[in-house]
């Protein structure tokens, strides 16, 4: 299905199909002062856009999450802007940043952070219950479909596979449509064939769901399902590879690292 078909995924209030769905500005970050103080990130320009997945990679501590945080408002830059669609997010207090990540923005992260005592169902509709908006039924059935979960519904996460698990996990952050889904090493504590089904699900979210997906790995076969990758090194933007293959993931991080 194209992303611009108007369904049940109608862009929120704010989007422009022609800007990207995200748009970092001369983004900095330094934590600490003084002698202490490091520059997690250092002017990152870099846009992401609409239906893209796209992987940020680069060596240990070359600002990969902070720059996840700062694009998702979990976190502040020192300098800079963040775009989520029109809306400069840079800025906003607490409350409207809290109000648009639970409205804008889906996460996926290594612990599931699934509820014990709820059905896989209910997981997947416990944050449109909390925000108090009716689940739309049909983007909910086409969700459970496009994450194979049908058959699992009633579950709790005990009865679970780890896979199964990190799939409630993202149909809970597709089903609201999100401008755009963060996911942080979403693979990182599952085996490689439940891992490999999960990246699955997030490229297909992409090319059928039109969903935005941004992901941080460490794992160039992870990389390797996503449209494009972004390196970074010593927060900054080292490279950028479209259409990437594991080997080609691989050299360039060699490259980075040496
Ligand atoms: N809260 C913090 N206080 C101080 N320094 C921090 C903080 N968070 C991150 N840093 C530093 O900022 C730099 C970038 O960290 P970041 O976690 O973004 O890197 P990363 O690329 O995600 O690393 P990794 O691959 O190891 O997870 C590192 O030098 C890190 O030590």
């Amino acid at each position: 299905m194209h992303p611009a078909t108007p369904d049940a995924d109608t862009p929120a209030e704010g989007t422009d199909p022609a800007a990207p769905a995200v748009a970092a500005r001369g983004l900095s970050k330094v934590y600490g002062s003084g002698d202490s103080a490091v520059r997690a990130l250092d002017g990152v320009s870099v846009d992401f856009a609409h239906g893209a997945f796209t992987a940020i990679m680069g060596p240990s501590g070359s600002g990969k999450s902070t720059l996840m945080h700062c694009l998702a408002g979990l976190d502040t830059p020192t300098s800079g802007t963040v775009r989520l669609g029109r809306a400069d997010i840079t800025g906003l207090g607490d409350r409207r940043l809290t109000q648009l990540r639970r409205d804008r923005i889906g996460f996926v992260f290594q612990a599931f952070n699934l509820l014990p005592m709820l059905t896989a169902e209910d997981n997947i509709l416990l944050p449109a219950r909390l925000a108090g908006r009716a689940p739309d039924r049909a983007r909910f059935d086409r969700v459970v479909a496009v994450t194979g979960l049908a058959d699992r519904l009633d579950h709790l996460p005990a009865e679970l596979s780890g896979g199964q698990q990190q799939r409630v996990a993202v149909a809970r952050a597709l089903l609201h449509a999100p401008e755009v889904v963060y996911a942080d090493e979403p693979t990182g504590n599952l085996d490689s064939r439940s891992g490999a089904e999960i990246l699955g699900f997030l490229a297909e979210s992409a090319r059928e769901l039109g969903q935005t997906v941004v992901m941080v790995t460490h794992d160039p076969r992870a990389a390797s399902y996503a449209d494009r990758v972004v390196f970074l090194r010593d927060g900054r933007p080292a490279d950028d590879l479209e259409a990437p293959t594991a080997e080609a993931v691989s050299a360039h991080l060699l490259k980075l690292e040496s």
